[in-house]
């Protein structure tokens, strides 16, 4: 094992290179944050920049057979004004959530050598990808977060690349969501004038997924540092299940305040992405978020990211433009918009310029 001090020298190392993670270097019982990870001023979060007394949306969705005129238009309100909600009642069933919280610590004990086969410099494919911090290479300070992230293809796929330690939770979580999801763009989609969703515009919305395992260790200097960085998700929609520990913040539309969004038990916390806000021509806002650090515990979550295919092309709908509106986005391939959203650091919503007509 190595002391503390070899650690200290070389951190790039120990934490991504040899696979420990923030994981590993907080479990050295570390009593001050190493300088790597020591953000700006201005990207920590501090309380004077967190309101207290607003909310997101939370969201009911057990009458949704006989309300969905109601449901949606509440969806379709909380996607304009806040671009982030909280749904309760969802039908996907408690044990499947609990489920996927247990196999995300499951994959996470492992030792680092198990887990470093997952790396990009040591796994098979680009679709199986365990990582810490965000982009390390283009970061100026490290993000306190270590994360697992599996792109979608098929069953079959998953049997044979997926970790064992989490691959049919992972992937019952996904089969599970996949009736709410419709749901959500059968009334987004309302909203915006496309009266039904074809084979094609599903496959628009929805033609890949991607889930991600984050795991935030306990950190000593939490103030110092985040979990996440400011920014928003290149999706069309995610579904994000979260623990009861707390620490996501979100902006407030138009403003420099950002709030809280409370762990609800049982509840799935749902955001607009950046794919959604451009085929919406900005009406639906995919709004920037971020993570705290925790001082006392850690802490997990698991995002369901529902995207259009790496070959779609993507800009404003037809429908929305129908009526004149100007589309104030270009057409972009949407794995392009993607490769420059993971090239850099997070930066806000500085990712969706790449898609903005000048
Ligand atoms: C907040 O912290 C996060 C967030 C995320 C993900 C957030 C989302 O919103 S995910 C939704 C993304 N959409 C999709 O995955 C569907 C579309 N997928 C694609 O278009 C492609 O699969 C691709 C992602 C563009 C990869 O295509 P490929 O041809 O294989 O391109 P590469 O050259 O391998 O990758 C380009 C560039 O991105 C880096 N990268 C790829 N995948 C990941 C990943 N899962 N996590 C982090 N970085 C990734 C890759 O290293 C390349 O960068 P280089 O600098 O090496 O050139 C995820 C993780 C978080 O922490
Ligand atoms: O952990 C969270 O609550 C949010 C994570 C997140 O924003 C992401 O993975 O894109
Ligand atoms: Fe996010």
């Amino acid at each position: 094992m190595p002391t503390t001090v070899s650690v200290l020298s070389n951190i790039t190392d120990f934490v991504v290179n040899e696979g420990h993670g923030v994981k590993g270097l907080s479990e050295m019982g570390l009593q001050t944050l190493p300088k790597q990870y020591i953000q700006p001023l201005e990207e920590r979060i501090t309380p004077t920049t967190v309101i207290l007394d607003d909310q997101i949306p939370v969201i009911d969705m057990s009458n949704w057979d006989n309300d969905t005129k109601l449901i949606g238009e509440k969806i379709c309100n909380a996607a304009e004004k806040w671009g982030f909600f909280q749904i309760i009642n969802h039908d996907i069933s408690l044990d499947v959530l609990e489920s996927v919280k247990e196999a995300t610590y499951r994959f996470f004990r492992q030792p680092a050598e198990e887990k470093n086969k997952h790396s990009k410099e040591n796994s098979s494919t680009n679709n199986v990808r365990y990582g810490t911090s965000f982009t390390p290479k283009a970061e100026k300070a490290l993000e306190w977060k270590d994360y697992l992230s599996l792109f979608y293809v098929s069953d079959e796929e998953a049997a044979a690349l997926w970790p064992s330690a989490l691959r049919e939770e992972a992937l019952d979580f996904l089969r599970n969501s996949e009736i709410v999801i419709k749901k959500l763009l059968e009334a987004l989609m309302k909203g915006l004038n496309v009266k039904e969703i074809d084979e094609t515009k599903e496959s628009l919305l929805m033609g890949s997924k991607r889930i991600n395992v984050n795991y935030y260790p306990k950190c000593p200097n939490p103030e110092l540092t985040v979990g996440v960085g400011r920014h928003s998700d290149v999706s069309t929609l995610t579904i994000l299940l979260q623990d009861n520990i707390g620490g996501l913040y979100v902006k407030k539309l138009d403003s420099e305040t950002w709030v809280h969004v409370p762990p609800i038990d049982g509840a799935l916390v749902i955001n607009i992405g950046d794919a959604l806000q451009i085929m919406s021509n900005g009406r639906y806002k995919s709004i920037e978020h971020r993570v705290m650090a925790n001082g006392s515990n850690n802490r997990i979550s698991v995002p369901i990211f529902v995207n259009p295919k790496p070959s779609d092309v993507i800009g404003p709908l037809a429908e929305v433009l129908e009526n004149g509106e100007e589309p104030i986005y270009k057409q972009v391939l949407y794995s392009d918009y993607v490769k420059h959203f993971f090239r850099k650091a997070h930066d806000g919503k500085d990712t969706v310029d790449f898609a903005k007509i000048k």
